[in-house]
């Protein structure tokens, strides 16, 4: 049960029938308190809708409705007009409508979040009954003022774009039956656009009116976001006159953007809720959940290419994603099959990674200290970010000496030049460069677990040349929440602020140096002895599930750049806290009024 809210202020209280049960209620800023009937009177019952100064005391509380989890509040009447206009409401069962129907002006119902299963969500009706009109829609009046507070920033005006080809092409019908009939009970207006082409979502936000707009809503995949994602950020930018020259500090949009899933992946939902459900997240966006999330801007050579934000991968996932563009007609299953055929053909691609490591002394890839919904780290991040932004360039300002020392036992072959950089040259099975966990149905923990969504860090995978054998250890590790899949000798893990990829055989490479210092040794990671061939000397960038054909690549990441619809994936443990609450498991259990899936 939610905190007793003795200490709040009442706003109303009334008698009214909850589950066919008279009980006091009560409203508060932030709650709605359901008393049983067990409380002795001392008002009179038939005129108490605003009888203030009359406190619900935990002894008798049954219920607790945490407002900020209302989604709406409806008369009945209300529902029934709908009803006779659409002859089928979508919300309601028809044997609870025909019992309602003798009580048309006197009843409401309160729409309020409940936890289903492990991070999803659905929603429940909370029916009330008055005894009258007047006390009915004071009722109403009253929770919609509440739910209306700018402080709780739930979106009125969205922008939707929805992709019909990402995914299993259900873009448009998960819109249309499990996302819009939720936006319509909120309240929220839409303007939808359906995607005619690449880069249709982008081009689109540069054009329009965003002042007319509370926030963004991408439906589709990682691609998708994406497209949206870069859209505003070239925007604002432009606006706000930053040129997108090498290393700029790109400037943080205002409006939100939220993501329904329906593409191949979904990374970016997964790992923001922990679950790619439509519903879930259409849930969270009219909440107004807020979440800040890390952004990484990559570069070929010093000329700015785009925002990304789940990862890059050169190798093994760049070979995947170069195979699985030809198979999209199998959808997202091409996905499994190319990485079988990039694991079968165990290549290894040679180059020198070079990197910035992060301050952060407390905090690695294997500390297995996991990013949730409220997460400290992520808070921390972002105050120390600004801080450092306020400073001079903080181009060498990391303390790279500490953070060297609190890396745990991971194999440590890189070597920190004069300039504050770490090298690592050799043969790579796969370099993986992720911002957030990059979690997915098939890697529920992510491709890297402890990373975090607002921490202005990216994880840095290197997987050395190895066997087929010694891959296939990895890999299989990775859905395995319990195993450290980064746990072997041909693996090294590190928390980036900066990375650079140059492959061996590019000529580019002759320039490279220019500006910094390059001398010093540099540690080579030998591997196993292979042929070199043509098809062996470079593969391309995976860059969200996009290909960047260029092998050379710089990244920095920016520090909570994006604010999403979303709230961060809720710790188990308290969902369950949360899912067996005693004093609304008797509701949530006797609730059939989802929409159907
Ligand atoms: N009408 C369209 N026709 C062709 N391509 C489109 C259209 N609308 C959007 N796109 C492009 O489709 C690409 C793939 O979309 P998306 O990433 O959403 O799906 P996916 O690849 O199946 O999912 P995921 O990225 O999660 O694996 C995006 O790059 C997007 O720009």
């Amino acid at each position: 049960m939610g905190a007793t809210p003795e200490d709040e202020k009442i706003l109303m209280h009334s008698v009214l029938d909850y589950e066919k049960k008279p009980v006091h209620v009560y409203l508060t800023p932030t709650k709605l308190v359901i008393e049983n009937n067990a409380r002795p009177r001392c008002h009179d019952d038939t005129n108490d809708s605003l009888a203030l100064g009359f406190q619900p005391s935990s002894r008798f509380i049954s219920h607790v409705i945490n407002l900020k989890e209302v989604i709406a509040v409806r008369s009945e009447r209300r529902l029934q007009n709908k009803e006779d206009k659409l002859s089928l409401n979508p919300f309601q069962d028809s044997s609870l409508l025909q019992a309602n129907k003798s009580q048309t002006t006197k009843a409401f119902y309160v729409y309020v979040i409940k936890r289903v299963s492990k991070h999803k969500w659905r929603h429940k009706i909370c029916h009330f009954v008055s005894k009258d009109y007047g006390t009915c829609h004071l009722w109403i009046d009253k929770i919609t003022e509440i739910l209306r507070n700018p402080e709780w920033k739930r979106p009125k005006r969205l922008l939707v774009f929805i992709n019909p080809v990402g995914g299993k092409r259900r873009g448009p019908q998960i819109f249309n039956e499990k996302v819009r009939p939720l936006f319509d009970l909120a309240g929220i207006y839409t303007e939808v656009v359906i995607t005619k082409r690449q880069f249709h979502a982008r081009d689109m936000i540069y054009e329009y009116d965003l002042q007319t707009v509370d926030g963004l809503v991408s439906v589709g995949g990682d691609g998708t976001f994406s497209e949206v994602l870069n859209g505003l950020l070239d925007r604002v930018n432009s606006e706000a006159g930053v040129e997108q020259t090498f290393r700029h500090s790109p400037k943080s949009p205002s409006l939100r953007i939220g993501i329904i899933p329906a593409g191949s992946t979904d990374a970016v939902v997964y790992s923001l809720a922990g679950i790619n459900d439509p519903i879930t997240s259409a849930l969270q966006i009219i909440l107004g959940d807020s979440i800040g999330m890390d952004v990484t801007a990559i570069y070929k050579k010093e000329e700015f290419i785009k925002y990304t934000v789940t990862m890059l991968g050169y190798g093994y996932y760049g070979d995947l994603l170069k195979e699985s563009e030809s198979l999209r007609w199998m959808g997202p299953k091409r996905y499994t099959w190319s990485g079988f055929k990039a694991f079968v053909a165990n290549k290894a691609y040679e180059g020198e990674v070079s990197f910035l490591l992060a301050s952060e002394e407390d905090s690695h890839p294997r500390d297995r200290n996991v990013c949730y919904a409220g997460c400290e780290k992520c808070k921390k991040s972002v105050v120390k970010n600004s801080q450092a932004i306020s400073g001079k360039d903080n181009f060498l300002e990391y303390d790279l000496g500490g953070a060297s020392e609190a890396l745990p036992s991971t194999k440590r072959a890189s070597y920190m030049m004069k300039d504050g950089w770490h090298r690592v040259k050799g043969r790579f099975c796969a370099i993986n460069l992720v911002t957030i966990s990059c979690r997915c149905a098939l890697s529920p923990t992510g491709m890297s677990p402890s990373s975090h969504l607002g921490d202005g860090c990216m994880d840095l995978i290197l997987i050395q040349d190895c066997s087929r054998v010694q891959y296939l250890r990895h890999l299989i590790r990775i859905p395995d929440a319990k195993a450290d899949q980064f746990d072997f000798d041909f693996i090294q893990v590190y928390r980036v602020k900066e990375f650079s990829f140059q492959p061996a055989s590019e000529p580019e490479d002759a320039d490279e140096g220019e500006g910094q210092d390059r001398n010093g040794c540099i540690i080579k990671m030998t591997g196993h002895t292979r042929l070199a061939s043509d098809s062996n000397l470079h593969s391309i960038w995976n860059c969200d599930g996009e290909v960047f054909n260029h092998p050379s690549l710089y990244a920095q990441v920016h520090c909570q750049l994006i604010s999403l619809f979303a709230r961060g994936v809720e710790e188990h443990s308290k969902e369950e806290t949360l899912i067996h609450c005693p004093s609304c498991c008797s509701s949530c259990e006797n609730d059939k009024h989802d929409i159907p899936e």
